[in-house]
């Protein structure tokens, strides 16, 4: 209902029960044209689909609309065939009960298409295995099989069904289709032999001749030309534009192998279609003697059991047996088409299920000239349009029963009045006419036309030549007879009548049968069928029980309709001429007079509580008070709503619109206030977040200073520690516990010393006296004077500490004191440079002089100062490189070799060195080379200079070469 509301006006309406003017004809017909000039050819009223033929294919029933209709609400998408094919099968399924579809209309108003698209839909959204596919195949592939042996084309429609046809589609619990059964009604025999100008013979002949394979038309003794088939060219239009019968023979073909139809059966069927009676499989003399004779059975007196005998036929006996024969072949061939359809589709499991109908039933036809086939169609019309008025009209009266509202009877023309004047006992046409068939002596059609004046004559819906006033009279022949259908006049020609009617087969026509080859001849002849000499029931009397039985299985199941539409009689696209004629479901319309808008829980609690402010946000009481609450709010008129036990009926569309529409207005304030309530929430939500992580991160910070402060502390207290372990052992050697102590006097010094230097640098008293830790300062000094202004790289050595652990007294072990330097040892053969340490242990108790140590270590300087290259192979003191005390040291023996003593400390060594040898004098900075005596009256090079890599080689001009890297100190440099 929501969406039918809210797209009201989007291209017409698209459910009439909307429709304001609901009583105007002409407002309907407008909606109707304003929608399928849209192409929209679907319109509801309520849950009945009106569809309006749009002779045109439109893109509307594809595999992905189905997907889209399938398992939707009925008012939640534009209408469609296969919203209504959805919802039958969605409520079968939750029901649990048996359903049908009725689809009405005239003739070519695409009932049929109609009919073939909910089956179509069914076979698309069904589940599927592959035992249901087959069931699923069949039952779509025996549209084409019935349409070519039941339609042929008529002046309303190229593609009319001769017959009427009720499909039962069953499902099982899961809503599987498992089976399927077909009852045909009528089928309009009179074409085999005979079609109006401008109409064809049922399309099987003419798909045979045209499509038949060579081979089968040779073996059938046919020919492919339906100009020499008389009983194909009656209508002077053998071929039709709209219809490709050789195609459509191929579909029939394939269509027949699906439904297990063997080749034998399909050649059977080509003979039956065939018409040629020498296929028949009948001796020759035979079928004469059938077709020329009547056989009378005499009894005399001296034969017990009678003698028979042949009397011939005059010419139009013979013809008119001839003609009864071929009806009597095709229909009977067609009832065991149907018959075998049934065999193929029946359900072979016998568990429940529920079924689907499908009632596609010719419509209401007139022609030119109508005649009984046009009678009896019609008259199935009337009978189905009582049954639809009495079911529609009971279901709304019981809906107003179990909502406890008052029934108001609804003008509507009731069409019981012509149904009785057709079908009444005694005085009924149908009755009239069975009695002229009947009665002994001569009866003729104009004898049943005269019948019908003396005993109906005064009915207002009866009207023949003799009946009529003036002015009428002169609109139907003598031998008419005229009925005011429900839908409108139709005027009938009574000729051929009682001969239809009997639709006698001479008794033996029917033995002849019995003698074919053709097996699906001998069945439909069968020999157990009672030759009764008592006349068999008319054609009308079985279809009028026929439509009984049609009825008492529609009246069983939940109706739904769709009510198809012929836009104009020229059968074109695009026009719409539709203007009141009896295909427009007027009564239907009519009668709807009330909305049923829904549950009053939907009315109140769901849709409309924010109109009323006592309902709005939520109404507590009961929805009947709720309704009661919110209609008093909105101001209804109590002629305008009528409350049931659980749903509101509103009388007029505006009064519903009118509500929607304040609805409408009222949902935009709300979400406009519902936006800003979010908002509010959300920026609230936002600030109370960024609060909520202020929080968070003062808390985290202060745990961080908290953490900080601690650790100052811990460090201060370590500090503070230190500093007095610094302090107690600040007259021991440097080591870890006094080094900070010790850095923190010298810069203390010199603080000091910066605020009272002495006048003159020679003012030797006047300085201050450094802490014992201070030496290094005078070895800096003395440092100093020896190389300031000498070296390159000595002002990059000054900011470098001394250190004790160099050389110097690192350690005052017992009774060592261990000294060391860092000299470079090259690799004799491959001069790479490995840094060493190499220390000096002297041994107090060895070295019991100190003269002795100076002497010792006054030689080590020379060697270094001096650049002595010393004979490592022989130099014991190799041993020191592994860590070995000087202990066994004994005096160096030394020759000339090829090792080069380097120190990275190089100012550091040499002023430690010579303040220990107390040779502070005796540095001598040597730039490019040195020579030296490599013995007595033997003079060496060693040439130095700067480079990436330290090395050392013997250059070509002799000379030692002594690469060192650039601001690194070596030796001799
Ligand atoms: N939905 C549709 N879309 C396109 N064309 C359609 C549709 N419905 C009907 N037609 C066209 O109209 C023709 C007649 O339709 P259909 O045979 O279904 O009419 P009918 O009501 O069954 O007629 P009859 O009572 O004579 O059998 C179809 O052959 C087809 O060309």
């Amino acid at each position: 209902m929501e969406a039918s509301l809210t797209a009201r006006d989007r291209v017409g309406i698209q459910d009439f029960v909307l429709l304001d003017a609901h009583t105007s004809e002409t407002a309907f017909l407008d909606n109707l044209r304003k929608r399928f000039h849209e192409n929209l050819i679907y319109t509801y009223i309520g849950t009945l689909l009106v569809s309006v033929n749009p002779y045109r294919e439109l893109d509307m029933y594809s595999k992905k609309q189905m997907d889209t209709y399938m398992g939707v609400n009925f008012f939640e998408l534009p209408p469609h065939i296969y919203a209504l094919a959805d919802n039958v099968f969605r409520t079968m399924l939750s029901e649990c009960n048996n359903h049908f579809i009725l689809i009405s209309g005239e003739s070519g108003a695409g009932k049929t298409e109609a009919s073939k698209k909910v089956l179509q839909f069914y076979a698309v959204s069904c589940p599927s295995t592959k035992v249901l596919n087959n069931v699923r195949d069949r039952l779509v592939l025996s549209n084409p099989v019935l349409e070519a042996f039941g339609n042929a084309k008529t002046l309303k429609n190229d593609n009319s069904s001769r017959f009427g046809k009720y499909m039962d589609i069953q499902f099982d619990h899961q809503g599987g289709a498992v089976g399927g059964h077909i009852l045909s009604y009528l089928l309009e025999k009179s074409r085999v032999v005979h079609q109006n100008h401008g109409e064809r013979n049922f399309h099987i002949f003419y798909q045979l001749v045209e499509g038949g394979e060579e081979d089968l038309l040779r073996w059938l003794g046919l020919e492919r030309n339906c100009q020499n088939y008389n009983y194909l060219v009656q209508g002077n239009c053998t071929k039709v534009s709209s219809i490709n019968d050789k195609n459509d023979w191929k579909t029939v073909r394939k269509a027949l192998s699906v439904i297990d139809f063997s080749e034998g059966d399909t050649e059977n069927l080509s003979v039956c279609s065939s018409s040629v009676f020498q296929l028949l499989g009948i001796p020759a003399q035979v079928l004469q003697q059938g077709l020329t004779h009547r056989k009378i059975e005499a009894k005399t007196e001296e034969v017990i059991y009678g003698t028979t005998v042949f009397s011939p036929f005059s010419v139009d006996h013979a013809v008119y047996a001839r003609d009864a024969l071929a009806k009597a072949i095709y229909g009977r061939t067609f009832n065991w088409l149907v018959n075998r359809i049934n065999e193929s589709l029946a359900n072979k499991d016998s568990s429940r299920k529920t079924v689907i109908g499908l009632l596609d039933i010719y419509g209401f036809e007139v022609f030119n000239v109508n005649s009984f086939e046009q009678f009896c169609i019609n008259y199935c019309n009337e009978k189905l349009q009582q049954l639809f008025i009495e079911l529609t009209l009971k279901s709304e009266q019981e809906e107003y029963k179990l909502e406890g509202i008052e029934w108001e009877p609804v003008p509507y023309f009731n069409n019981k009045i012509i149904c009785d004047l057709v079908e009444a006992k005694h005085k009924g046409i149908i009755s009239l006419l069975d009695e002229e068939c009947l009665r002994p002596g001569e009866a003729t059609d104009l004898t049943f036309l005269e019948k019908m004046e003396e005993k109906i004559g005064g009915h207002p819906h009866f009207v023949t030549h003799k009946l009529a006033d003036q002015k009428t009279r002169k609109t139907l022949e003598r031998g008419d007879f005229r009925l005011l259908h429900y839908a409108g006049e139709v005027t009938y020609c009574v000729v051929g009548f009682l001969d239809k009617n009997n639709d006698l087969l001479y008794r033996n026509g029917k033995e002849v049968m019995r003698q074919s080859k053709n097996t699906i001849i001998r069945l439909c002849f069968p020999s157990t069928e009672p030759d009764s000499k008592r006349r068999p029931e008319t054609v009308v009397t079985q279809f009028k029980s026929s439509l009984v039985g049609l009825t008492d299985i529609l009246l069983s199941k939940e109706p739904w309709y769709v009510r198809c539409i012929k836009p104009n009689e020229a059968k074109q696209p695009g026009e719409v001429l539709i203007k009141n004629r009896f295909s427009i479901p007027i009564p239907v319309y009519n009668e709807i007079k009330i909305i049923i808008c829904g549950t009053l829980k939907l009315f109140c609690s769901c849709r409309y509580k924010p109109l009323c402010p006592d309902t709005w946000p939520n109404w507590r009481g009961t929805a009947a008070e709720g309704v009661r609450c919110l209609i008093k709010y909105l101001g209804y008129r109590s002629d305008e709503y009528k409350m049931g036990r659980t749903k509101i009926f509103i009388r007029h569309p505006k009064t519903l619109f009118a509500t929607e529409d304040a609805f409408q207005v009222c949902k935009h304030k709300l979400a406009t206030r519902i936006q800003a309530k979010y908002k509010g929430y959300r920026v609230k939500g936002d600030f109370q977040k960024q609060r909520e992580a202020a929080t968070k991160i003062e808390n985290c910070w202060r745990g961080l200073m908290a953490r900080k402060e601690r650790e100052k502390r811990a460090w201060a207290v370590k500090v503070i520690k230190k500093f007095i372990k610094g302090f107690m052992t600040r007259n021991q050697p440097a080591c870890i516990d006094n080094s900070e102590y010790l850095a923190y006097v010298r810069q203390n010094y010199l603080t000091r010393l910066k605020e009272n230097l002495p006048k003159t640098v020679l003012e030797k008293d006047a300085w201050l006296t450094p802490p014992p830790i201070m030496q290094e300062l005078q070895l800096k000094v003395q440092a100093s004077s020896m190389f300031k202004g000498k070296k390159e790289n000595y002002p990059f050595s000054v900011c470098r500490p001394f250190l004790d652990t160099r050389i110097g007294k690192t350690a005052q072990l017992h009774n060592y004191t261990t000294y060391s330097v860092p000299v470079v040892k090259y690799d004799r053969n491959g001069f790479r440079p490995r840094l060493r340490q190499l220390i000096f242990t002297l041994e107090a108790a060895y070295l019991v002089e100190e003269a002795k140590i100076k002497q010792r270590i006054e030689f080590i300087y020379n060697l270094w100062v001096m650049g002595v290259i010393f004979p490592w192979r022989c130099f014991p003191w190799g041993s020191l490189f592994h860590g070995v005390s000087l202990q066994y040291l004994t005096p160096p023996l030394f020759f000339q070799g090829d090792l080069v003593l380097q120190c990275d400390y190089l100012f550091e060594a040499l002023t430690k060195l010579s303040v220990i040898a107390n040779k502070q004098n005796c540095i001598r900075v040597v730039q490019g080379s040195v020579r030296f005596d490599i013995q007595p009256g033997r003079e060496g090079f060693v040439d130095f200079k700067s480079g990436q890599e330290s090395m050392v080689y013997r250059a070509k001009n002799g000379h030692l070469m002594v690469v060192s890297v650039s601001r690194r100190t070596s030796v001799t440099n």
